[in-house]
């Protein structure tokens, strides 16, 4: 597979952009037109510059307003393709990208820019140059690929071809069946770009919101099915034009997209196996059966305040490592691991971010799968120097920076706490909690869309809907991924603001991170009056959550009582039911939740989030969260 990407798509100057798209991995580059004009150097210096990269020139774009002109636009329309065509020869690239007329002058007729085409495929065929026409979504006459092939056909011009866009297929919801019937060979190049759904106007929706496929809501999948079923074998480029991605990071930008274009065509293999797409066969994604364990960086003294608050939690020490600063706490099928070795990649993560989760652990059918499933969509393998006796668990390192282990039920893998931890035989019933349910990630809202893709691409697991929570200090986004069974979820936050208490988390504890993390139990007053005996103070919620409270659900006021005083928060969809109930924090804003779900409940409480910070922030004012 030969992918490709436009330089719209990236930040930076065209040196910073071809850079990081050759350090991602990608074969070839679209040249726009305006990276090139506004760079300080010729185009033959460009093409040097390309090549020294490694990548090639898979496109030079866009040529606008060219097929149906009156004259005497239509002969300057000729005069200045010519003048294209000479940059290209400098450039060193054979294919100029045509988009459909948007000028108020042009003619339609499909005859009429037959043949302007055709006239075009003569001029283009004597410099060995080729023409792709693209129907853009907004185009004057033309704007549905539909039109734009049955032009290219009456071209009849071997110099002449199509080029498709699945923006301006999908945005229109045009079926990506009718591409099945297009010649591959006259589909000269296909560019891939998602998007979110959302009801605007169509130039507009394109110029800023396009992402990555699979990180929007259009049916990438078909659409390449459709292109792999013609035979077409040319390059697969991105063209994303995104606001957020224009300023955020090159490097990020570019390792996503090289990613997003591996998960597509691993998922279009998967959805046609009859195809013959030619990328590397990989693992299916990983189905994780449980969070198997979280491991926590401290240094000694912070390792005590977080055992203490573990301890009103009803955790019990469960176990120490044999030759590590290793403990490890239980309760029901939770462990936290508790590492403060000072010669460990954990020591180093302190010194960085402070007492944080740097690790965690997923339990899986066959780990080392999971890790090559992991490679082939660009993870990076993470290793750490062994102890005698300590085994090797399989890892990566997340987009976030975390380390994920992976364990199965392998001879080495299998009984891992035993042979490498001195485990007591204390009870671990502890408060009733028996599993974690979520991991919740802070991230910068600019790397949301990262995360998520590292995720989705990864792991068998869907994304929900995005939520907007509404913390006093600004807009937290929400949203989830969960595995169909429930058994691994994670949220992801993107804090725009550092003002609010997400965005406090992240500037205080340099960078993204596990802010919170929610435990299981089957019932939730019985743990919330064990915890109190366990000594927990839970977060006090105010009074008038609980007056809307019986209002809006129509509640017993007496069952409101109940959950008034266990500082309990109530949440329900469909048929489903969720109680949430929250630790006060620790350090510059971790904290644990604890959650009962009854009847299929599958959210998070979005509703009830404004309540947990606005309490979050009565409590930590004082120690100089601003105030909103
Ligand atoms: O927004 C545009 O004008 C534009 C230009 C060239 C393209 O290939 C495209 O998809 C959109
Ligand atoms: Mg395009």
């Amino acid at each position: 597979m030969k992918t490709s990407i436009a330089t719209v798509s990236i930040s930076g100057d065209l040196p910073e952009k071809l850079n990081a798209i050759a350090k991602a991995g990608f074969s070839g580059v679209e040249i726009f037109e305006n990276d090139l004009l506004i760079h300080d150097a010729s185009p033959a210096d460009v093409r040097r510059m390309v090549s020294d990269h490694g990548l090639e020139i898979s496109l030079f774009q866009p040529f606008r307003d060219f097929e149906g002109m009156p004259e005497p636009y239509r002969s300057r329309c000729f005069d200045r393709a010519e003048r294209k065509f000479d940059i290209m020869e400098q450039l060193g690239t054979d294919l100029m990208l045509v988009c459909s007329n948007v000028s108020p002058v042009s003619l339609g007729g499909i005859d009429r820019a037959a043949a302007d085409f055709r006239e075009l495929g003569e001029r283009a065929a004597k410099r060995g140059l080729r023409i792709g026409y693209e129907a853009l979504a907004w185009g004057r006459h033309i704007n549905d690929h539909r039109d734009a092939w049955e032009i290219v056909r009456r071209a009849d011009h071997p110099n002449i071809g199509l080029i498709l866009d699945s923006f301006h297929t999908l945005s229109r919801k045009i079926d990506p069946e009718s591409i099945r019937s297009i010649p591959g060979d006259k589909i000269f190049f296909v560019q891939l770009a998602d998007a979110p759904q959302i009801d605007m106007d169509l130039l507009y929706w394109s110029r800023h919101f396009r992402n990555m496929p699979g990180e929007g809501d259009l049916p990438l999948v078909p659409f390449m099915a459709a292109i792999a079923a013609t035979g077409y074998d040319g390059p697969l480029s991105l063209e994303i034009f995104n606001d957020q991605f224009r300023s955020g990071s090159a490097r990020l930008i570019a390792e996503d997209g090289h990613r997003s274009l591996l998960n597509l065509m691993d998922d279009v293999r998967r959805a046609a196996p009859d195809l013959k797409v030619t990328t590397d066969e990989v693992p299916p994604r990983i189905a994780v059966e449980a969070v198997e364990f979280v491991e926590f960086a401290a240094s000694l003294e912070d390792a005590d305040d977080l055992v203490a608050l573990l301890t009103t939690l009803g955790f019990v020490k469960a176990g120490q490592h044999k030759n590590r600063k290793v403990d490890l706490y239980q309760q029901g099928e939770i462990r936290i691991v508790i590492n403060n070795d000072p010669d460990s990649i954990a020591s180093s993560s302190y010194s960085v971010h402070g007492v944080n989760v740097y690790a965690f652990g997923l339990r899986v059918a066959d780990a080392r799968r999971a890790v090559e499933r992991a490679l082939a969509m660009g993870a990076e393998v993470f290793s750490e120097p062994r102890r005698p006796g300590e085994a090797a668990v399989p890892a990566v390192t997340a987009s976030g920076g975390e380390i994920i282990y992976f364990i199965d039920g392998s001879d080495a893998l299998g009984e891992i706490w035993s042979k490498e931890f001195d485990l007591a035989s204390t009870s671990t019933t502890g408060a009733g909690l028996t599993r974690i349910d979520h991991l919740a990630q802070t991230t910068r809202y600019d790397e949301m869309l990262s995360l998520l893709l590292f995720y989705t691409a990864i792991f068998d697991v869907s994304r929900s809907g995005m939520v907007d929570v509404a913390d006093p200090g600004g807009l937290v986004r929400s949203q989830a991924i969960h595995a169909a069974d429930g058994r691994f979820r994670v949220t992801i936050n993107g804090a725009e603001s550092r003002k609010t208490f997400a965005g406090h988390f992240l500037t205080e504890g340099f960078g993204a991170g596990v802010q919170h993390i929610a435990f299981q139990t089957g019932d939730i007053f019985a743990t919330a009056t064990a915890l109190k005996t366990c000594g927990l103070e839970p977060l006090p919620i105010s009074q008038n959550y609980y007056d809307d409270l019986e209002a809006r659900f129509g509640l017993m006021p007496d069952f409101v009582d109940r959950l008034r005083d266990l500082s309990i928060l109530y949440d329900r969809d469909h048929d489903g039911e969720y109680f949430q109930l929250y630790s006060r924090t620790f350090g510059e804003g971790f904290f644990f939740e604890i959650i009962e779900r009854r009847n299929g409940y599958n959210g998070y409480g979005a509703a009830n989030a404004i309540f947990r910070i606005a309490a979050q922030r009565r409590l930590s004012r004082p120690v100089g969260l601003p105030s909103g």
